[in-house]
């Protein structure tokens, strides 16, 4: 494994509308994050995290300055290569991101269809170990809808690392969950992304689960506060 950066943004602007409605959003982002770190960002509603998270999966494109994801640039890059990013980045939201008419194990293994690459008793197989892995071995034939918050929250996190990315990206994880399935579904992120090796950036206003970052960034009027501001912020 380099030590060169997962993600490396230097000086990256944001606008969101046009004409007299152009709004600056993120204002001379610099950011490096390094492979297997896990990094919280937390900071006000609005501040533009979810945009910046949304820029770095590749789900909106990168306007000005350099925003590079595995050594990729995305600013101005094409759909095609939006698309190639998206691919291969892990992505965990709010739970209600599952398909309702697939099992839990239909579920992960679409987290597998988008590769091409493995067979389908190989992504049976794999979604299969990956539900054991998150604890859910009892219930992979279960729909969303037969499972508790956390559990299907394991379902996403299952869905999100089975193809084994590079890196994860995660909005809120917890926000739809109670104290203890919030904690234990960042433990089981925490060390599975310990084990895989994968970076994890996770986006949150939860302040119960800051202690499992390895490092925690501030965002505050569309600008990162820079790392001791950050820690202040955070005890
Ligand atoms: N599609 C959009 N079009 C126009 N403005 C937008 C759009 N998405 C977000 N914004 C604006 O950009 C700013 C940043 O929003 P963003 O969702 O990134 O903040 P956030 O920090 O993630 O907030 P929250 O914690 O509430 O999710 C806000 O002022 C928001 O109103």
């Amino acid at each position: 494994m380099t030590d060169r950066p997962v993600i490396a943004i230097h000086q990256l602007d944001h606008y969101f509308g046009s004409g007299q409605l152009r709004k600056q959003v993120l204002f001379d982002i610099n950011l490096e994050i390094a492979p297997g770190e896990i990094v919280i960002m937390t900071g006000p509603s609005g501040s533009g995290k979810t945009t910046l998270l949304t820029l770095m999966g590749g789900l909106r494109s990168a306007q000005s300055g350099s925003l590079k994801i595995l050594g990729k640039e995305l600013c101005q890059a094409s759909q095609n290569d939006l698309v190639k990013v998206r691919r291969n980045n892990g992505y965990i939201f709010q739970a209600h991101n599952l398909h309702g008419s697939l099992t839990a194990l239909e579920n992960v293994q679409m987290g597998l269809e988008v590769h091409g690459t493995f067979s389908k008793p190989d992504r049976h197989r794999r979604a299969a170990q990956m539900l054991t892995q998150v604890g859910l071995e009892e219930r992979i034939h279960y729909y969303p809808g037969d499972l508790s918050g956390g559990q299907k929250q394991r379902v996403a996190i299952a869905r999100a690392l089975v193809s084994r990315p590079k890196i994860v990206l995660a909005d809120e994880p917890t926000a739809a969950l109670d104290k203890k399935s919030g904690r234990d579904v960042v433990n089981l992120m925490h060390d599975l992304a310990k084990k895989q090796g994968c970076t994890i950036l996770l986006v949150t206003h939860d302040n119960r689960i800051l202690d499992i970052a390895d490092r925690i960034i501030y965002m505050e009027d569309g600008r990162l506060a820079t790392q001791p501001e950050a820690a202040a912020i955070a005890q």
